[in-house]
């Protein structure tokens, strides 16, 4: 589907989806100094062709203005006439996009997720098990450890993205840049901020058992 023929209804009920989103998770900080963005799909999909809505860069998140969101393609390239710069990860929204078909991608940055990605960043993982809120993420096996992907914070966004396909695991819908932020996504901006937060309660468990002293 070219970026024209996707409905205008569709196009402003994505964007008001996201300002509502924006605002919810700034009331919780999730945006300090003018970190994280967000993303949400529109229209139809194919991993050759596809829309989505995203943060413009250097937004005021707690802020509430007319210039908060644009459209990008398939490459991370506005689709319409705007003076707005699409933000900084758009390439990694657009990888991400690309190879899970999701619907939304929302990238926060939290001391908890800063904190863990730099204390696991040289095994390329946070381990996390016997957590309930992983049956958030659609994890269901008793007692399983996940392993949430790391990726090096390269200046060069581009870079990073190039590195998705070779440390992407299916069931796990969220990467981590080292000493950065989450991405985590979803079917929907339902299911993608249900992730979000159940990724920030896991990284919050892991951090503070790593600090319990051990059972005598
Ligand atoms: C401390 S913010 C550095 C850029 C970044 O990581 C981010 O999430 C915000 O970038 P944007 O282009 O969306 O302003
Ligand atoms: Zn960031």
């Amino acid at each position: 589907m070219v970026f024209s023929e996707i409905p205008l209804e569709e196009k402003q009920v994505a964007l008001n989806k996201l300002h509502s989103i924006k605002t919810e998770l700034a009331v919780r900080n999730w945006f300090p100094g003018n970190s994280g963005n967000l993303s949400l799909r529109v229209g139809g999909f194919s991993p050759d062709q596809f829309h989505f809505a995203v943060s413009a860069s250097g937004t005021d998140k707690p802020v509430n203005t007319s210039e908060e969101f644009l459209f990008a393609d398939t490459a991370g390239y506005p689709c319409e006439t705007t003076r707005l710069k699409p933000c900084k990860e758009t390439p990694i929204h657009a990888k991400i996009y690309r190879m899970t078909g999701c619907g939304a991608i929302f990238h926060v940055h939290t001391v908890y997720n800063s904190l863990l990605s730099e204390y696991y960043g040289d095994q390329g993982y946070v381990p996390a098990q016997g957590i309930e809120m992983i049956k958030e993420l659609g994890i269901w096996e008793l007692n399983t450890e996940i392993q949430i992907p790391v990726l090096p914070n390269y200046a060069d966004i581009p870079s990073i993205a190039k590195l998705i396909p070779g440390t992407f695991k299916p069931e796990i819908p969220g990467i981590l840049l080292r000493n950065h932020g989450i991405f985590a996504w979803g079917r929907d901006a339902f299911e993608a901020k249900h992730h979000l937060e159940a990724f920030e309660f896991i990284f919050e468990v892991v951090y503070r058992g790593l600090l319990l002293p051990p059972r005598r």
